[in-house]
């Protein structure tokens, strides 16, 4: 049977239930999923030697990272190649490409040093979403930057966000969609705090003076990124949840959620709903943490499959703005995009195949026996099926064959960047 005979079985399952595959597998091929470029180079960038600081760390040593911006465009096509569906590319602003001899430095950013990368977006008709880049960087003076107290520090790091805005909206309007600029920063303490209010009013300070800049708000969507700690940084974060939340709420910029930014119990599934309720729009980084903000591979896992439903079922597609955020360097780095990002898609197609106002009927009537088995059931429907069509009529390889094309990618390309 082909691939289209075999949808054909599904969809008629899937009819009986009241799901139609055809508009799933429509309304699935618009929505856009960031991709992170920092998985290619285990954020490294390009502006810069140091090592990887801000409380994050990319751990493994797997052969083949991008060293250049050249290698990871050409990485990113790869990936690109092998995911189905509409994409964004996902960049930092220590990815900024110089002329061969130029240095500049993060508060003086301009679009120019961008221009490559936005070459690169038209040419694929893709849009762009940005991050300034608050770590890795001699002026993070004890783990500050927006928060420090040192005047200078912070000035610094606020030209740094007035001048990523102004990328942002170059972005915008080079490719015809609205770029996503998200702030994080990593500034905390490793230990018991003195004072936890003033580090909290320095942030804010600087976050006000960023966005007193004049800009397009339908071009440049500002969100802003919380967390709950970093390594090194485990006693207090400057951008905790409360203060991200309040801060987007009470300026008309967006929250990002990610998914690896809360205690190991709470999920960012269940956030989703309340969240909507008092937004317009929100932002997530999905991510897997395991035991920790590890920032594994995204898979086709419980809490994925549960965000994913959440932004289906409350008719939320056009309010979320979904970009990945991991770093896996242990294994190979093309691969794990193509498995993230595919396995975010394969979320939101499981939750377009949900019979959710039927579920949600079940609910409100108080049949939950009936509504566990419905549920339950859901889960040995032909989803694969219609995945596999989807991606055949996206034009990328169907189920795991598209990893053939990773491992001669390996042997031809990556193998010899050693
Ligand atoms: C590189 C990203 O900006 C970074 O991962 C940030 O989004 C984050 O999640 C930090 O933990
Ligand atoms: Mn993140």
């Amino acid at each position: 049977m082909t691939v289209k005979e075999k949808y054909e079985v599904a969809k008629e399952m899937y009819a009986k239930i009241g799901v139609d595959t055809d508009k799933a597998v429509d309304i699935l091929k618009k929505i856009p999923v960031s991709m992170h470029c920092w998985q290619g180079d285990d954020v490294t960038g390009f502006d810069h030697d140091g090592p990887l600081t801000g409380g994050i760390q990319a751990t493994g040593n797997y052969p083949g990272k991008a060293r250049t911006p050249e290698e990871l465009m050409a990485d990113i096509d790869e990936a690109f190649s092998l995911i189905p569906g509409t994409k964004k590319l996902n960049l930092h602003a220590n990815y900024a490409i110089f002329e061969p001899g130029e240095f500049v430095d993060r508060d003086k950013l301009e679009p120019k040093h961008f221009q490559k990368w936005v070459d690169f977006a038209k040419k694929r008709g893709i849009g762009l979403d940005f991050n300034p880049t608050y770590f890795s960087h001699d002026m993070v003076k004890d783990g500050l930057t927006l928060s420090s107290p040192d005047p200078e520090v912070r000035k610094f790091w606020i030209e740094h966000g007035k001048a990523c805005i102004r990328i942002s909206q170059y972005f915008a309007e080079q490719t015809g969609y609205p770029c996503a600029m998200n702030i994080w920063i990593p500034d905390g303490y490793k230990d018991v705090p003195a004072d936890r209010l003033g580090p909290r009013a320095r942030f804010k300070d600087s976050l006000d003076q960023i966005l007193s800049i004049d800009y397009d708000r339908s071009k440049v969507l500002v969100c802003l990124e919380s967390k709950v700690f970093g390594i090194g940084l485990e006693s207090y974060t400057v951008g905790s949840s409360e203060f991200t939340v309040n801060y987007a709420a009470r300026n008309g910029i967006i929250s990002l959620m990610d998914n690896g930014h809360y205690h190991p119990t709470e999920v960012v599934s269940d956030k989703i709903s309340s969240m909507l309720l008092f937004n317009d729009k929100i932002a997530l980084h999905v991510t897997r943490p395991v035991r920790w903000d590890s920032d594994h591979v995204v898979l086709f896992d419980d809490e994925t499959k549960e965000i994913a439903k959440e932004i289906v079922r409350n008719d939320a597609i056009d309010r979320v703005l979904l970009a990945l955020d991991y770093f896996d360097a242990s294994i190979n780095r093309v691969s794990a995009w193509t498995v993230g990002m595919r396995n975010m898609q394969k979320a939101l197609m499981y939750a377009l195949l949900s019979p959710n106002a039927r579920l949600k009927e079940l609910q409100d009537n108080s049949q939950f026996t009936e509504l566990m088995m419905q549920q339950e059931e859901m889960k040995t429907y032909p989803f694969g099926l219609v995945w596999d069509y989807y991606c055949e009529s996206c034009g990328v390889p169907v189920q795991e064959d598209w990893f053939e094309e990773i491992q001669s990618y390996e042997k031809d390309v990556l193998a010899r960047r050693a």
